[in-house]
């Protein structure tokens, strides 16, 4: 059986025309931060947006009523949580979005990382979200552009789909290639690497970034 394609985010897309244009290169998933205090927030997103690219909002210790009404409003199918977020609010959060109807939306928890012990907390979320993905510790919540130590992701014992980010840049193509050839990834959030300034990516970089990453095959 074919393995599944190396899942590509390009997050904290700012400017509808930017967003628009980033979305010609037909990567799986679009970020979007809902974090007021980002250099990358925004609450415009553009229409152009093909369906075929899912839609993330990013959330750092939003209440549950505010993810629900940004969910709403701007039709989003994943939700990034992104803060200091427990299981108890994820609970409330799927119980409210299946009172809503809007069971369809996947629930993905960040985790930051610095030391091996930091993983620990994969188990409480293990299985119990749609996806775990392992970020960087650094002074922001997220959108630190620094990595944590990959060589942690060895003796990782996960079952939800991962997501690596934190830092990728354009030469970390290889790496990548490699820990999606190892089963140790499903897949990267891209970001602050791939910018001309907060929020304004570059459409260069990241078309030779999916070209790198999607052409391998594994
Ligand atoms: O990008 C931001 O400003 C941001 C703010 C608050 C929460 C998350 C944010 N971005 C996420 O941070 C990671 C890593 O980004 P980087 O590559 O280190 O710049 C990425 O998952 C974004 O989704």
């Amino acid at each position: 059986m074919e393995k599944e394609a190396l899942q590509i985010k390009v997050c904290g897309l700012k400017y509808p025309k930017n967003q628009a244009l980033i979305a010609k290169l037909e990567v799986d998933y679009a970020g979007f931060i809902f974090y007021k205090k980002s250099a990358r927030y925004t609450l415009r997103i553009s229409e152009k947006i093909p369906p075929n690219t899912k839609k993330v909002g990013v959330f750092v210790n939003s209440s549950v009523n505010d993810v629900i009404q940004k969910v709403k409003d701007f039709n989003l199918d994943v939700i990034q949580l992104h803060g200091k977020e427990n299981l108890l609010y994820v609970r409330e959060l799927q119980l409210k979005l299946y009172a809503k109807e809007l069971t369809h939306v996947k629930i993905w928890k960040a985790i930051a990382v610095k030391t091996a012990s930091d993983l620990e907390l994969i188990q409480t979320f293990d299985t119990k979200v749609d996806a775990i993905l392992l970020d960087a510790k650094g002074p922001l919540p997220g959108g630190n552009g620094t990595k944590f130590d990959w060589d942690l992701l060895d003796n990782l014992e996960i079952e939800s789909p991962l997501i690596l980010s934190g830092g990728i840049k354009i030469d970390d193509t290889e790496q990548i290639n490699k820990l999606r050839e190892n089963n140790k990834i499903w897949g990267v959030d891209i970001n602050s690497g791939f910018e001309i300034n907060p929020g304004l990516k570059d459409f260069g970089r990241i078309k030779r970034f999916v070209e790198e990453v999607k052409n391998e095959v594994v």
